[in-house]
């Protein structure tokens, strides 16, 4: 696996990856709904939407600033492009990593029409000149532009249009309080349950003229880790499978046994996941055992099975972090089909036979 310093572990060759990678960006423009009643699960977060843009809309006013937090394809961006929609207005898109000065975002802000959205990705990314400008712009509809430097340095007032920021992040305790306080709505989207995914699943068939059964999409949704994104890609996998090896009708055996090929397992674990189990339960009897003896045992960088095996494990309750190290669950031995040892048997490499 790659490791790319500024961003971390490299996941985008995996298949249950949750960043989106080339082809799903192609892809997903098509199968983005529209609407927030098209929108798929998230109930909470849709009605209170919901009333927050009907209020702005009955008063012809720009809707208040909204922040969502949450994992990556859980439809953040999605979310944004509706909030424009629902307010018929444009949508600007861009990222807190390519906002590097101050001055990136007052040209973005300045050329803003009245009551555009601008959709702000890992706003927790961006520096903190810009982020400063920020908290004036959403609060006064105003920046200051610094002209010159040193002592002669004088702060000209810009006028805003009034517009909509929608910030988006993994998780909203990263950012600063004086921003996060700027926003009049905060949305927290949680993963999905696996029956929401399966809508998600048969509505992306349908827009794709895919032929699906109700077991072949429940069978792909219980593979897609709690998230869209992944659905989507795997149902786009088990599509060439059933074209190549089927009549292109996928049903509950084909998207079985595609996924297998895949490596994705029925709980959505991958090669990479299993490894990391396998080597917890068969090397140290379930543990616990440091990260750094984890990762020397699966040959993976101690970032790559931190920061992308790990949440997953920990979030299927399968692996706990614990002071002592990490520990396998009773569910990861069930999963892997492998006998714990009992109390007080010793560790010595010896448990974690197979079941026969
Ligand atoms: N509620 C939903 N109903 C149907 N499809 C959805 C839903 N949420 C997301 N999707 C689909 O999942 C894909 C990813 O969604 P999106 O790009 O909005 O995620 P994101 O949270 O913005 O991810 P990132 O943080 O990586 O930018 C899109 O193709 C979208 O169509």
């Amino acid at each position: 696996m790659n490791w790319d310093e500024t961003t971390g572990p490299d996941t985008e060759e995996r298949l249950v990856g949750s960043a989106a990678d080339g082809e799903d960006q192609a892809v997903e423009a098509a199968l983005r709904p529209k609407d927030l009643e098209e929108f798929i699960g998230q109930e909470r977060v849709r009605e209170q939407l919901d009333l927050v843009l009907r209020a702005a809309r009955a008063r012809g006013a720009t809707a208040d600033h909204v922040l969502l937090s949450g994992a990556p394809g859980l439809g953040k961006t999605t979310l944004s492009m509706i909030i424009a929609a629902e307010m018929g207005a444009p949508i600007r898109i861009t990222s807190g990593p390519a906002i590097q000065h101050a001055g990136d975002l007052a040209a973005i802000l300045s050329s803003l029409q009245e009551g555009e959205v601008l959709f702000l990705d890992e706003i927790h990314r961006m520096s903190r000149p810009a982020e400063e400008m920020l908290y004036m712009a959403m609060e006064d509809f105003r920046v200051d532009v610094i002209v010159g430097k040193g002592p002669g340095a004088t702060a000209i007032p810009l006028e805003l249009p009034p517009f909509t920021l929608v910030g988006a992040t993994t998780r909203a305790g990263l950012l600063p309080p004086p921003l996060r306080d700027r926003f009049g709505f905060t949305g927290h989207m949680d993963f999905y349950e696996p029956a929401e995914l399966e809508r998600v699943i048969h509505r992306s068939a349908r827009l794709l003229d895919v032929e699906i059964d109700i077991e072949g999409a429940a069978e792909i949704a219980g593979r897609s880790r709690g998230t869209p994104r992944i659905a989507n890609r795997l149902l786009r996998r088990v599509r060439d499978y059933a074209q190549v090896k089927a009549d292109g009708h996928i049903t509950r055996e084909v998207a079985g046994t595609a996924l297998a090929v895949y490596e994705v397992d029925a709980r959505g674990l991958d090669r990479l996941d299993r490894a990391v189990l396998q080597a917890l339960l068969k090397l140290f009897g379930g543990g616990p055992v440091g990260l750094s003896t984890l990762a020397v045992a699966v040959g993976e960088e101690r970032e790559t099975v931190e920061e992308v095996a790990e949440p997953f494990l920990v979030r299927e309750g399968l692996l706990a972090r614990t002071p002592r190290g990490r520990v396998a669950t009773p569910a990861a031995w069930a999963h892997l089909g492998l006998v714990p040892p009992r109390h007080g048997e010793a560790n010595n490499g010896q448990a974690g036979l197979f079941r026969s």
